[in-house]
């Protein structure tokens, strides 16, 4: 089932989605729609649910209650494999296996589907193409690799496939700020030129809105507000989203 790029049909869609962990609410009633080709980022507090919303789009968690839709179709158990390699998953710290080379990571997937070693090179090479990756590096360990550089190769990993869509958890979380800059720039260039559907989470504002038009700003497990950045800036839901916004200190301002 290829993700449509049918207006009518969304990508993804989670429709009065409940998820408790014991009496944690960690999705409490959510309705979102994701259109195919849309970039989102989901932006709250820590604890706010934005990872197992996530999650549950990929079928790695189940809802109590309401339903997945991927591309038209109630997500089941039945649909896990298959929605695994069509849709790109990069975690903060990339989860790369440390016994392996970048591109004995990267080869793991399409090795079981049965690439060929050729084959699995040529797209390791054109993804390093891509995401900037230096020579040389293809072959080396995760730990002989700097931090920017492992969640280049993370990144890669959730390209190998060809997507139709990506999800990213915090993917630039634990990098220094003038690398983190140089990878923002770099995915949002990668967004734009793969056109595939991204949903992005992270805790700084600024970043969403670099990655996406529209921002979806989670607490307690709820949406509380779905919007531009001008939205969220301007005509804030309530008191949390006015707090969330001026949470976000700028350097001018820490300086003043
Ligand atoms: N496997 C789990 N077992 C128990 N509680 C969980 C589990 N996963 C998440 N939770 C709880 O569910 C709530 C939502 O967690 P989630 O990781 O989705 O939040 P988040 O917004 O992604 O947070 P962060 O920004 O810190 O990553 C939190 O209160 C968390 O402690």
């Amino acid at each position: 089932m290829p993700f449509t790029s049918n207006a009518s049909t969304e990508a993804f869609e989670l429709r009065g989605v409940s998820k408790r962990y014991g009496v944690i609410p960690a999705l409490d009633d959510v309705t979102l729609r994701f259109p195919a080709g849309s970039n989102t980022a989901l932006i709250g507090s820590s604890g706010s649910g934005k990872s197992t919303l996530l999650r549950v789009l990929l079928g790695l968690e189940w809802p109590d209650s309401g339903e997945i839709w991927v591309d038209g179709s109630v997500l089941g158990p039945t649909h896990v494999l298959a929605l695994r390699r069509r849709v790109g998953y990069v975690i903060q710290e990339g989860g790369l296996f440390p016994h392996l080379t970048a591109l004995g990571n990267l080869a793991l997937l399409p090795h079981h589907l049965g690439w060929s070693r050729d084959r699995i090179r040529q797209r390791a090479e054109e993804l390093s193409g891509l995401t900037h990756l230096p020579p040389g590096a293809l072959e080396r360990y995760p730990a002989e690799l700097s931090g920017g550089q492992r969640q280049r190769v993370a990144l890669m990993r959730g390209l190998m496939l060809n997507p139709d869509a990506l999800l990213l958890d915090e993917p630039l979380g634990a990098l220094d700020p003038i690398v983190r800059h140089e990878l923002q720039d770099e995915l949002k260039a990668i967004f734009d030129q793969l056109g595939k559907t991204v949903i992005v989470v992270t805790h700084d504002m600024a970043e969403a809105a670099w990655f996406a038009d529209r921002l979806v700003l989670m607490r307690h497990g709820k949406v509380v507000q779905d919007g531009r950045l001008d939205d969220l800036c301007q005509r804030p839901a309530d008191s949390f989203v006015t707090r969330f916004v001026q949470a976000q200190r700028t350097l001018r301002g820490a300086a003043s």
